[in-house]
């Protein structure tokens, strides 16, 4: 049972009816959308699983003057993730959907901390929080989630960004641009410990001064050049390297960092990118290695999405991270 003392998860939008094609009511029939359950707080009795939580925000990507549509994303992702197969003969997926916390108007600020709040209360009763953006200044809610969490406590924090950009920026107002360059900082003002990585970085879309602050902080990457799938093995290298580092993973992905062709419904659509193959077996190492914390997916994009593809990329890679890290020990449920 869950600590009926738990505060209660507050979302502006209720979670909404999963839909998707049915084939069927056996478990040989599963789709996430037959699977995914409106999650009820504290009267959800047992621990651990995955609970879905969108963030509908568009006003971090206007503020980093890009293409407004992102708001839309979570609506998107849960839409194509609902008709996806569920893998294996006797699944033991357990997943829930939480709602959507909203930004509304330019309050970015307090729906980041709303955001926070939830992951929060979600990592402390045991669960695998997946967070569908909205621009990617979700990752400034969801870190503050974690950091403000049980489960941080005492923890190296890691922070593997799948992306082409750093998101370093100096601006004095935050937007999509900043959120790591604001983790770095609050990191530093609390005196706690936090390695940030980035798989994918594109050099013509990083000014050299987001190259400087990157060193300045220690920051690990691997260009987007580098990460072909013939060159697999480094990325494999480059990725257990960082984990080895830290003791607890926030994992986000922000899809631009995906081919155009791959991932076309985003702000700023990849001319070179990482190969889809790359970015799944970047989550599956992270996923199974017991240390996940919570994930978030940024900057889907429907207005400029092709065929559902940039959805469709997305949702696979959730499918995927879900279904690795409850296959391992760390997000089964609690043997009590
Ligand atoms: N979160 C996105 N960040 C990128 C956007 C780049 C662009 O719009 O071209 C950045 O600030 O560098
Ligand atoms: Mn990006
Ligand atoms: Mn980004």
């Amino acid at each position: 049972m869950t600590d009926s003392t738990a505060p209660e998860l507050r979302v502006d939008e209720p979670a909404p009816a999963w839909t998707g094609r049915t084939d069927g009511q056996g478990t040989e029939h599963l789709r996430w959308h037959q699977v995914v359950r409106p999650y009820e707080g504290a009267r959800t009795e047992d621990r651990g699983g995955v609970v879905f939580l969108g963030f509908s925000s568009d006003e971090g990507v206007e503020r980093n003057k890009g293409r407004r549509g992102a708001s839309e994303g979570p609506k998107a992702l849960r839409g194509a993730l609902g008709g996806l197969a569920v893998a294996g003969k006797d699944s033991e997926i357990r997943a829930w959907d939480a709602g959507t916390v909203a930004v509304t108007d330019d309050r970015m600020e307090e729906g980041q901390e709303r955001l926070g709040a939830a992951v929060t209360t979600l990592l402390d009763e045991g669960r695998l929080p997946i967070v569908l953006g909205g621009g990617h200044e979700i990752a400034f809610g969801t870190y503050q989630g974690v950091s403000n969490s049980v489960v941080r406590k005492g923890k190296k924090l890691g922070v593997l960004n799948l992306d082409a950009h750093f998101d370093l920026r100096f601006d004095p107002v935050p937007s999509s641009g900043t959120p790591f360059r604001q983790m770095l900082e609050a990191e530093e003002a609390a005196g706690t410990s936090m390695q940030y990585a980035v798989l994918g970085i594109s050099q013509p879309s990083n000014t050299q001064i987001l190259f400087d602050t990157a060193e300045k902080y220690g920051v690990q990457y691997m260009l987007d050049e580098d990460c072909s799938v013939t060159n697999s093995p480094e990325v494999r290298r480059f990725v257990e390297s960082f984990l080895d580092g830290v003791d607890l993973v926030y994992l986000t992905i922000d899809l631009d960092g995906l081919p155009a062709s791959t991932a076309p419904g985003v702000s700023a659509p990849a001319a070179y990118g990482v190969p889809l193959e790359i970015v799944q077996l970047a989550c599956d190492i992270v996923a199974a290695s017991g240390k996940l914390a919570v994930c978030d997916v940024a900057e889907l994009n429907p207005k400029y999405d092709v065929d559902g593809r940039t959805a469709r990329s997305a949702a696979r890679l959730v499918h995927r991270i879900a279904t690795t890290a409850q296959n391992t020990s760390a997000h089964k449920q609690e043997e009590q």
